[in-house]
């Protein structure tokens, strides 16, 4: 039974069965979100809309079932960085279901104007996490910009390294696992995909946390790096994100 207070569990049905300390994902209502989105009587309407895809997810995930979505308070903040670094090669560790990848995706669009080749890696560990991110990438008509690539993000940084597929990255987006945030900044490190410049972002740094990681990029000597605060919606639980720029 969830202890949270009785305004958050009237606005967010779907945190009753929420106890904070154990995120549930992966067990079937991501499939269940699918059906939800395609049964949709506003479906026509979604077809190519990024922003009614992901506020359609917020939606499911306030009334149907929690999703672990960055969600529409810290999500729109990066959003913010992407239209400000304008980035060609955006890559996220962890897709989810692509809510971020979608969102991103469609801010790296909108910044980088008509005709320009920009593209964003999605790398989601889970194969069935990921189909569902596709077909919501194809809904959203941001298939050509966004690809999702299946397997751990090491080793697919690694293989799209060796094809020649990915040689820099702009913007690095880190929300997988927080244990794997610094062996996996260090596998772009050392792959030499980082650039002065580059802006790396990981989410979840207060809640659940990644200390090893913020503690590790705030003494690095080639870098700088902030926090900036935001939210976990649904919930409204207080969150950050670390912010970093390769000198
Ligand atoms: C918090 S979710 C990502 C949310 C997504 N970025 C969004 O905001 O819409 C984390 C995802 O990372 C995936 N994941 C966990 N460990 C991974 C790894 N080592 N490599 C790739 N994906 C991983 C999980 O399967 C899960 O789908
Ligand atoms: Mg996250």
């Amino acid at each position: 039974m969830s202890g949270l207070p009785a305004d958050i569990l009237t606005k967010y049905p779907s945190l009753a069965k929420f106890d904070n300390t154990d995120v549930e994902s992966h067990d079937g209502r991501e499939a269940t979100l699918l059906k939800y989105i395609y049964s949709h009587p506003s479906l026509e309407q979604l077809r190519g809309s990024p922003a009614a895809i992901c506020a359609l997810m917020d939606e499911f995930a306030a009334k149907e079932d929690f999703l672990i979505n960055i969600g529409k308070d810290k999500g729109p903040k990066v959003e913010n960085l992407i239209k400000e670094e304008k980035p060609t090669v955006l890559v996220e560790l962890g897709g989810y279901v692509g809510y971020s990848a979608i969102s991103f995706g469609d801010a790296m669009r909108q910044a980088a104007g008509p005709g320009k080749e920009i593209r964003l890696w999605s790398l989601e560990f889970d194969p069935v996490i990921a189909a569902i991110a596709m077909s919501l990438i194809d809904l959203a008509g941001l298939s050509d910009i966004v690809k999702v690539v299946v397997g751990s993000a090491a080793d697919s940084l690694k293989r799209l390294q060796a094809e020649g597929k990915l040689t820099s990255i702009d913007f690095l987006f880190l929300d997988h696992d927080e244990e794997l945030y610094l062996p996996d900044f260090q596998v772009c490190e050392d792959l030499k995909l980082l650039h002065p410049g580059s802006l790396i972002v990981a989410d979840n740094v207060v809640r659940p946390g990644a200390p090893k990681y913020r503690e590790h990029m705030r003494q690095h000597a080639g870098v700088e790096s902030w926090g900036i605060e935001g939210l976990i919606v649904p919930g409204e639980f207080e969150d950050e994100i670390e912010v970093t720029r390769v000198k």
